[in-house]
């Protein structure tokens, strides 16, 4: 990968395009679909047939993964006559990676034909009215890295790519939301389906009682140390997204609470639930094509 060129972006086009020429020519599939697979999530690629898969050291220029929970390979795969390619394991900024290494990905699923993204992640409530195991549908965030200057989209603008100032204020499908809403409905999942705001924190510590007071007052439903990044590249080179969170611990609001939050813990909620979360992503994007445009 480059060093050169903006400081803040590591990725020349060039680069963008040997890795997408590279996976043209060792896969026949041409997704239309990509998931992004949250912590502890690998296991939504079961529900596609016709499966293969790339370990991200062999990818050229691929970043690989570094936290547990992320295989740290590429799937690519058909469900019903939806080609879709799935990234088990993505990137975070707290593993040391620039932000345009953390996006990277989602250039490529745009240059090799995808057109919709279906993001998942592990989120810790901020609302207090939510409960560990609960599904909350994104419906808008707050970029917290991005108002301290760590931001995807720094530096000279690829016209390539997208416009100089992306409009944010739609980057999470209104259409794709309402498709999630009806699917989670159809399959019994309405009793744990929310909506809310995510707010990206860098991490990689869990939030102090004081940061998780003021995200409440900033209007946060649940934070995480993911996501933000690939939605605001996604959205900025015209893909349609779709962000699935699962609530896997309440964040401490208050100095009285005892429970402590860990990644084990967080990974073993994500086990409990990623069965459905399977089911919801793979009718998703067995319909996202038909009903949505
Ligand atoms: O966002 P994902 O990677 O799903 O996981 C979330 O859970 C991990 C912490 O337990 C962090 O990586 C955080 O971002
Ligand atoms: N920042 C943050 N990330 C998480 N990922 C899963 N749970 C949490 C949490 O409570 N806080």
């Amino acid at each position: 990968m480059h060093t050169k060129g903006s400081p803040s972006c590591c990725c020349s086009f060039e680069d963008y395009n040997l890795t997408t020429e590279w996976l043209l020519n060792h896969t026949s599939q041409r997704p239309k679909v990509a998931v992004i697979c949250g912590s502890g999530l690998g296991l939504l690629a079961d529900g596609a047939a016709n499966k293969q898969t790339f370990r991200y050291q062999d990818i050229p220029n691929f970043p690989v993964s570094t936290v547990a929970g992320h295989e740290g390979c590429l799937v690519f795969g058909t469900i019903e006559d939806t080609s879709c390619v799935f990234m088990q394991g993505h990137f975070h900024l707290y593993e040391g990676y620039s932000l345009c290494q953390v996006t990277f990905p989602v250039r490529i699923f745009k240059l090799m034909g995808v057109e919709t993204v279906l993001v998942t992640n592990a989120s810790g409530a901020i609302c207090p009215d939510y409960k560990v195991g609960d599904i909350m549908i994104i419906k808008d965030h707050i970029n917290l890295p991005g108002f301290a200057g760590q931001h995807p989209l720094f530096g000279p603008n690829d016209e390539r790519f997208g416009t100089r100032f992306p409009c944010m204020s739609d980057a999470y499908s209104k259409d794709l939301r309402r498709l999630a809403g009806q699917i989670c409905s159809e399959l019994g999942c309405s009793g744990f389906l929310r909506e809310g705001v995510y707010c990206m924190v860098s991490g990689p510590n869990f939030e102090t009682i004081a940061e998780a007071r003021m995200l409440q007052v900033l209007g946060c439903d649940s934070v995480g140390m993911s996501t933000v990044p690939e939605v605001t590249v996604a959205k900025h080179c015209g893909l349609r997204v779709l962000g699935l969170s699962l609530i896997t611990n309440m964040v401490s609001l208050d100095y009285s609470r005892e429970e402590k939050v860990n990644h084990d813990e967080v990974l073993q909620i994500m086990k409990m639930r990623a069965e459905v979360l399977q089911r919801v992503v793979t009718e998703l994007i067995s319909r996202c094509s038909i009903n949505t445009h």
